[in-house]
Order: structure tokens, then C-alpha cells, then sequence
């Protein structure tokens, strides 16, 4: 996973968005953040692995993805607002065989860390929100190569959505 790249792309939405809506980025960390909480919010309704009043709770792996992909935007998007790509970039790890696949541990540990971090802004609590981020894509079965693919993707139909006036 090229990490560095992918801070490279967000930053150069980011400024797209920005100069398009005419905002002052430094503007936008409490909207990003709630952002991204629906995002995941998104996410987990689309994995349904908490559903057990359904029948079927089988995720449609390519919405489920892309919801992720989404959460992963705006995750990057606040790393850049800190300036907290370096850190990233050193210190992420993605791994290939997660030793806790315990999921439902992992999103509550999510939404504490997104909210924790919203409070302090601090860069080891960004830290701990990434990595848990990365840690959930990689529980729910999604291999880097096919992530990035999918960011590269999605980041493609973002900058093409401020072109057309969205
Ligand atoms: O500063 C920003 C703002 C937004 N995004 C990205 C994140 C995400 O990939 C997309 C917004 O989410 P989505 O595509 O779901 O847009 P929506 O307007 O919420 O659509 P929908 O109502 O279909 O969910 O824009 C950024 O990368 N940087």
C-alpha cells in the first residue's frame, strides 16, 4: 500500500474541492470529522454484521468497499489538515494476517478513536484512528492492492464530480 501517494492524490482533491466551493480548508475539520463518522456509519450498515434481526446479512462486498473508500478520503484528508502525513506514512501499518478479527471490537474502537481524536487533534490519536481504519478494512477481507485500486477510483470520480458542478 503506497501510502504516500495516496496523501498525495487526497491533497490534490482536497484543493480541487476547495478552490471549487471557494472554502478556506482550515475551515472544514468539524465537518470532515462528521464526515467521516457517516461514512463509516455507511459502511456498517452496508456489512450488516450487527443485523441479527435479519435473515440475510451478507454484505455486497463492492458497496461495502466503497463506503470504506469514502471513510478512508476523509480519513486522509484530516492527516493532511494536521500535517500528520509523515507520521503516517512511518508508522502505519498494513498487515496481511490480522491477529484480532474480532470486528465488532475493532468498529466500537473506531468511533472511540474518530471522536477522541476530534477532541485533542493530537497526532497520536490521529495515529490510533488510521491504524484502526486500516486494521477494519483489512477484518472485513479486502486485500491492499484491490484498496488502492478502489481509492485511486473513487478519487477519479470525485475530482470529476466538482468538474460537472456536484
Ligand atoms: O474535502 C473533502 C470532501 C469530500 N471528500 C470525498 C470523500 C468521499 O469520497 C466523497 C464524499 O462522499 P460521497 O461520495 O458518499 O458523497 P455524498 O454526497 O455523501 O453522496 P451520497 O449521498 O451518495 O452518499 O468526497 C474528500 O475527499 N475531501
Amino acid at each position: 500500500m503506497n501510502l504516500r501517494k495516496l496523501f498525495e492524490l487526497q491533497r490534490d482533491l482536497d484543493i480541487s474541492i476547495a478552490l471549487d466551493k471557494n472554502l478556506d480548508p482550515s475551515t472544514l475539520f468539524t465537518d470532515k470529522l462528521i464526515g467521516l463518522l457517516v461514512e463509516i456509519s455507511e459502511a456498517l450498515n452496508e456489512w450488516k454484521g450487527f443485523k441479527y434481526w435479519r435473515h440475510n446479512t451478507i454484505p455486497n462486498k463492492d458497496e461495502l468497499l466503497e463506503e470504506l473508500i469514502d471513510s478512508f478520503h476523509l480519513t486522509l484528508s484530516l492527516g493532511i489538515d494536521m500535517n500528520y502525513e509523515q507520521k503516517a506514512i512511518d508508522s502505519i501499518e498494513f498487515r496481511d494476517n490480522d491477529f484480532d478479527l474480532n470486528i465488532k471490537s475493532t468498529v466500537l474502537a473506531l468511533f472511540h478513536r474518530v471522536s477522541t481524536f476530534g477532541l485533542t487533534r493530537s497526532v497520536g490519536n490521529y495515529l490510533y484512528m488510521l491504524q484502526t481504519l486500516v486494521d477494519l478494512i483489512q477484518d472485513l477481507g479486502f486485500e491492499w492492492e484491490e484498496v488502492e485500486a478502489a481509492y485511486e477510483n473513487k478519487n477519479r470520480i470525485n475530482h470529476l464530480r466538482q468538474v460537472e458542478g456536484y
